[in-house]
């Protein structure tokens, strides 16, 4: 409280103060001692040359308007390493020791000793910061030990002007280096050289002066960057230089540059090349590397690092301690001892341990071997530090961690126990040293999901599919806690549509079309999109979320994600679907149409199909997450309101849903793939979980609905959730059989074609007509409901009636029908509402 109240009082009063590690100087006045450290204030102390420190990507530098809110502190630390010999020591290890980030907003740094770091904070956080440091528990994010933190009065007009000027790509590394000798990217510094050739080539032609970091001989920083470069060069010797992967090229320094336009978050304040290494011992096989590594690409934010494989011979060879943020140890084998001291040096040094399923331990961590469990699928429940506590199935090792390990018990603490009679601990965390060192063991295959070889059941398949967001929960969790960055690299950036037709009649008869209705630059406007038609993609017309340009000519098309001769051979339609909008990525595909539906001949059928959208729609309001790999489609229908669809609308959702499921199961060999309809517009996997939504809207112009039917189901992405293409692979490994995973611009086609033909026999014949296949793939033959609430009577589903809801039989009144009004209707919880 009393520090509390000092800060709060010599902010007021713009007064400067200081937490201190050494003895103050004569002008200053001791508010404070704890042992050898003091809180003293002194002259007030201005920053306003900002142009010697980079700014720093995690910054709100990067959002200038958001920064120094009233009330916040600016502060500049001053660190050395752990290991500097005038430092008397770092945060005392038996105390929780609190990071820097923990408390403020990193601003901008100047790399060296001591490593300088600009930040803001709360009043109460820089309390707090203040107090962790007097008591010996603050630590630098790279594990350097804090010994000065001064308040300082920043110019805004130089943070915004630091902010405009963020540093380059290049510039970046430099400083990079500066703090981290070993080099910038790769296990060495073969990559290093290269960009000192690079940087060196660069110079001559744009004159020194412009490289702020090489124009003072006698500045710090560029002695260090000189040391930095003398040490690459001793490290350089031709068996020295690791081979480093493809993609750790000049793309690597390209992709920093884009991730600084777009602000992408990095939690690196160490400095740290952004290494990921994994070791997998010394019979590693490709496959397991790939599968680790991928696993981890799901995790963190993939932009920001990279991931390398650690080959034995590389363990003591290469100079990876200095060069990476995390070594993750997936091997069973035994750990040959000199690799076990060096990933000891390496957590002495402030690194990171995540092992899985691996023999590697510390700290008096031991291991206990319990075959019966090996390869088994466990319940586990995993209380981290911060979050409540977790429930999730997943293959086991066959290993389990000792109760009560020795060593210091503080250091260990148990993350993750088994669900069984033992509670036997399958996670632990490990602090090691003082610079920040801590390892995660775990001996619950957290890399592997239902795919794997060692999955034999279908019941072991369900478990771990129903675990698969949780343990993509408990993973991110993990690496957040071990200091990477989980978030996602942010939205992804609109692209341009592009008009295809699988029928080219179809296409000229639609630019015809175009010509009487578009004004004189092309522009089709409308309320949600306005869509400005182009001949070409050279025209350069910005993407926005209100207008987007279209592209005419097909020649020029091509997609990663969709091939218009797939679509082409399997739309087998009349009219629908027949004028395709194309987008890699939009807002919502539900916007695209309107436009143009109420006006277009209704041969024309249109159809907007996106590989990712931005903000997607679900019913009652709900957002719809689109990530690549999903089918994402808006299809445009109209039905005479003087028609059997036409008089029974909501039925619209049930064809729609059972056309998905029929688009996969009218193929030769996948008829017993296990995707289900669930009412009223679901796609579901067995009655387990939920692959694929309908969304339908529509508008009665005169006697026509107009109707848009928005469908997304999930064909090839299998995390976090479920994919139509786990189900067949599933399919393939307990039958015995070898069907092709399915993409989705053949699936949109197929559903489509099915929904087509769907429609013309409800026309001629009613709901008749097409409930008998419906009720054939329906999760809820024979299955009881409660009615109005949890407690409520019990009723048995037997069908929907003429008008497409849900008819329910209750013991002794008989057939009633039932509807979903969006608040009181939870078919998940098994819960309806009759319709009075
Ligand atoms: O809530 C549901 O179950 C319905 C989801 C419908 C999602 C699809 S994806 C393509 C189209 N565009 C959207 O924004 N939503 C629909």
């Amino acid at each position: 409280a009393l520090v509390r109240s000092t800060v709060r009082r010599l902010h007021r009063s713009r007064c400067s103060f200081t937490f201190c590690a050494r003895q103050p100087q004569p002008e200053e006045r001791v508010c404070l001692r704890i042992g050898g450290k003091v809180f003293c204030t002194g002259e007030t102390q201005f920053l306003d040359d900002l142009n010697r420190w980079s700014a720093l990507l995690v910054s709100p530098l990067a959002r200038p308007e958001k920064l120094l809110p009233a009330e916040h502190i600016a502060f500049v630390t001053e660190s050395l390493s752990a290991r500097t010999e005038n430092l008397q020591r770092g945060p005392d290890s038996s105390k929780e020791i609190v990071k820097v980030s923990d408390f403020c907003s990193p601003l901008a740094y100047k790399p060296g000793e001591p490593f300088k770091l600009i930040a803001e904070a709360s009043v109460d956080n820089f309390s707090s910061l203040g107090i962790a440091f007097l008591e010996d528990r603050l630590q630098m994010d790279n594990g350097m030990v804090p010994h000065r933190i001064v308040s300082v009065h920043l110019e805004e007009s130089a943070l915004k002007e630091l902010a405009q000027e963020a540093p380059s790509a290049k510039e970046k590394s430099a400083a990079m280096d500066a703090v981290t000798p070993a080099g910038k990217s790769g296990l060495g510094r073969g990559e290093e050289e290269k960009s000192k050739l690079e940087e060196e080539k660069e110079e001559e032609e744009t004159g020194a002066g412009e490289h702020h970091h090489l124009h003072l001989s006698s500045c710090h920083e560029c002695l260090q960057l000189e040391n930095s470069t003398i040490e690459s060069v001793k490290f350089a010797s031709a068996e020295n230089i690791p081979e480093l992967p493809d993609d750790c090229s000049s793309r690597a320094g390209e992709k920093e540059e884009e991730d600084l336009q777009k602000g992408v978050k990095r939690i690196n304040l160490a400095g740290k090349p952004p290494n990921i290494l994994i070791y997998l011992g010394p019979e590693a096989a490709q496959a397991r590397f790939e599968q680790v590594k991928s696993v981890l690409r799901e995790c963190v934010d993939a932009e920001s690092y990279t991931i390398y494989q650690l080959h034995q011979e590389q363990v003591l060879r290469d100079p990876w301690v200095d060069n990476s943020l995390l070594l993750v140890i997936a091997t069973e084998e035994p750990i040959p001892e000199g690799s076990h001291e060096q990933f000891m040096t390496f957590l002495s040094k402030g690194g990171k341990i995540l092992g899985f399923s691996s023999s590697f331990t510390l700290g008096g961590v031991k291991i206990k071997h319990k075959n019966k469990l090996r390869k088994a699928v466990q319940e586990l429940v995993v209380s981290t530090k911060d979050s409540p506590e977790v429930k999730l199935n997943l293959l086991v090792s066959g290993c389990v961690f000792e109760e009560g390990m020795k060593g210091d018990g503080s250091r260990v603490k148990v993350w993750s126990r088994l669900n069984n009679a033992d509670k036997d601990p399958v996670i632990v965390h490990v602090a090691h040293g003082s610079s920040g060192g801590e390892a995660i063991l775990s001996q619950a295959h957290l890399e592997l999901d239902s795919s794997s070889v060692d999955v034999q059941t279908e019941e072991d398949f369900n478990l771990l599919k129903m675990s698969n967001s949780k343990r993509f929960e408990v993973l991110k969790e993990i690496l957040t806690c071990l200091g990477l960055s989980c978030e996602s690299s942010g939205i992804p950036v609109l692209t341009p549509i592009y008009l295809l037709s699988p029928d080219e009649e179809i296409h000229l008869a639609f630019l015809k079309w175009l010509e009487g209705n578009v004004d004189a630059e092309g522009l089709r406007a409308s309320s949600k999109v306005s869509l400005k038609f182009i001949s070409s993609c050279e025209s350069r017309v910005e993407v926005t979320p209100s207008l987007v340009p279209v592209v005419t000519e097909m020649g020029s098309f091509s997609s990663q994600h969709f091939s218009l001769e797939t679509y082409q051979q399997h739309l087998q339609t009349k009219k629908l679907g027949k004028i395709l909008l194309f987008t890699e990525v939009t807002t919502t595909t539900m916007n695209l149409l309107d436009g143009l539906m109420f006006e277009l001949p209704e041969e024309m059928g249109l159809i907007a199909v996106a590989v990712r959208q931005t903000q997607g729609k679900g019913r009652g309001g709900n957002v719809w997450l689109s990530p690549v790999g999903c089918a994402l489609s808006t299809l445009h229908i109209s039905i005479p309101l003087h028609s059997n669809l036409g008089q029974r609308i909501p039925f619209i959702q049930h064809l729609v849903s059972l056309a998905v499921v029929e688009a996969v199961r009218s193929i030769p060999g996948y008829e017993d793939i296990e995707l289900r309809v669930k009412w009223p517009n679901d796609i579901y996997y067995s009655d387990l979980m939920k692959l694929g939504g309908v969304l339908v809207n529509s508008t009665l112009i005169e006697t026509t609905f107009h109707i848009l039917i928005g469908f997304g189901f999930n064909v090839n992405n299998s995390n976090p959730t479920i994919c139509i293409n786990d189900l067949i692979a599933q399919f393939n490994r307990e039958e015995g059989t070898e069907l092709k995973p399915l993409s989705a611009d053949c699936l949109i086609a197929r559903t489509v074609t099915v929904l087509e033909r769907l429609i013309e026999v409800f026309q001629e014949k009613g709901p008749n007509g097409v409930l008998p296949q419906y009720y054939k793939y329906w999760v809820h033959s024979g299955k009881q409901v409660r009615l109005h609430s949890e407690d409520g009577p019990v009723a048995w589903i037997v069908g929907i009636d003429d008008y497409g809801y849900l008819q329910v039989h209750q013991e002794g009144k008989g057939v009633e029908s039932v509807h979903p009004d969006g608040n009181s209707f939870d078919m998940l919880r098994n819960l309806i509402v009759p319709k009075h």
